[in-house]
C-alpha cells in the first residue's frame, strides 16, 4: 500500500513550542471528521447558541452527552447561568446557519435564520434538524480553554429523512451512505 503520512508530533520528542504543538493538533484534527450541531440555550441569562462539533455520547443511562464550550465564546456566560441547553444535530441542508452560528455574528441575526420552537427546558429546538437533545448541565470539568459539560436528555424530537453535515478538512460534507 502506498499511503502518504507523517508524524508531526511523537510524545519521545516533546515540542517545545506551544504555538506549534497547538497548530499541528488544529491540523491533525481537521482529519477528523466530525458531525456538526448548534447549541442553543435561553433562560434568565438570555438566548444564545454556537456551531459545535465537541459533542459526543457519554451513557444511555441516564442518557448524558458531552459539550465542550470555550470559556471566550460571547455565549459562555449565558450557556452556564442557564444551566440548559439543546443539541440540535444538523443536516446537510443547514450549512449556510453552522456558519450564521459559527462566531462574530449578533445572537438576533443568528437566530433570524431559522425556525425554532422549544420541547422541555425553553431552549431554542431547531424545526428542521435532524435531532434535537433538549438537556440540563449536570456537571461540568476544566478543560482549560474549553468547559466540558455533562448534559442530562430530558427530552428528544427526531425525524427520520434527511442526511447528517459532516465538517471535515475544514469543509462541509454530506454524510450520504458509503457503498
Ligand atoms: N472545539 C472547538 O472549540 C472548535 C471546533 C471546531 C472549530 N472551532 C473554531 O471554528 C473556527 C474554524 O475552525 P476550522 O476547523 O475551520 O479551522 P481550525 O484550524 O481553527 O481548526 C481545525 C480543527 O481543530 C479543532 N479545534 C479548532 N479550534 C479548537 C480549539 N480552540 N480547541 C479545541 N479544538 C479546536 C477542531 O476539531 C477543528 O475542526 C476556529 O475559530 C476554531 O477555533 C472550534
Ligand atoms: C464547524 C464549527 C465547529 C465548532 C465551532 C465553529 C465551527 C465553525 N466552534 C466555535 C463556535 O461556534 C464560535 O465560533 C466561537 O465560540 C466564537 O463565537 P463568538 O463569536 O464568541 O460568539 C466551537 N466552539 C466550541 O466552544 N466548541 C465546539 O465544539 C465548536 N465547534
Amino acid at each position: 500500500m502506498n499511503m502518504k503520512t507523517s508524524v508531526a508530533i511523537e510524545k519521545a520528542v516533546p515540542v517545545a513550542d506551544p504555538d506549534i504543538a497547538r497548530t499541528e493538533f488544529r491540523n491533525a484534527m481537521a482529519r477528523m471528521a466530525a458531525a456538526v450541531n448548534i447549541v442553543t440555550t435561553n433562560g434568565p441569562a438570555g438566548i444564545a447558541g454556537f456551531a459545535a462539533t465537541a459533542v459526543c455520547s457519554v451513557t444511555d443511562n441516564p442518557p448524558t452527552l458531552l459539550v465542550c464550550l470555550n470559556r471566550g465564546a460571547s455565549v459562555h456566560p449565558a450557556v452556564m447561568q442557564n444551566g440548559v441547553l439543546c443539541v440540535n444535530v444538523l443536516s446537510e441542508a443547514h450549512q449556510d446557519l453552522s456558519r450564521l452560528f459559527g462566531g462574530k455574528t449578533p445572537v438576533a441575526e443568528r437566530f433570524a435564520g431559522a425556525s425554532w420552537s422549544e420541547l422541555s427546558t425553553g431552549a431554542p429546538v431547531l424545526e428542521d434538524a435532524l435531532v434535537s437533545f433538549d438537556c440540563r448541565i449536570v456537571r461540568q470539568a476544566d478543560g482549560g480553554t474549553h468547559d466540558i459539560l455533562l448534559c442530562e436528555v430530558d427530552a428528544i424530537r427526531q425525524r427520520d429523512e434527511g442526511q447528517g453535515l459532516i465538517y471535515f478538512d475544514r469543509t462541509y460534507h454530506s454524510a450520504g451512505r458509503a457503498e
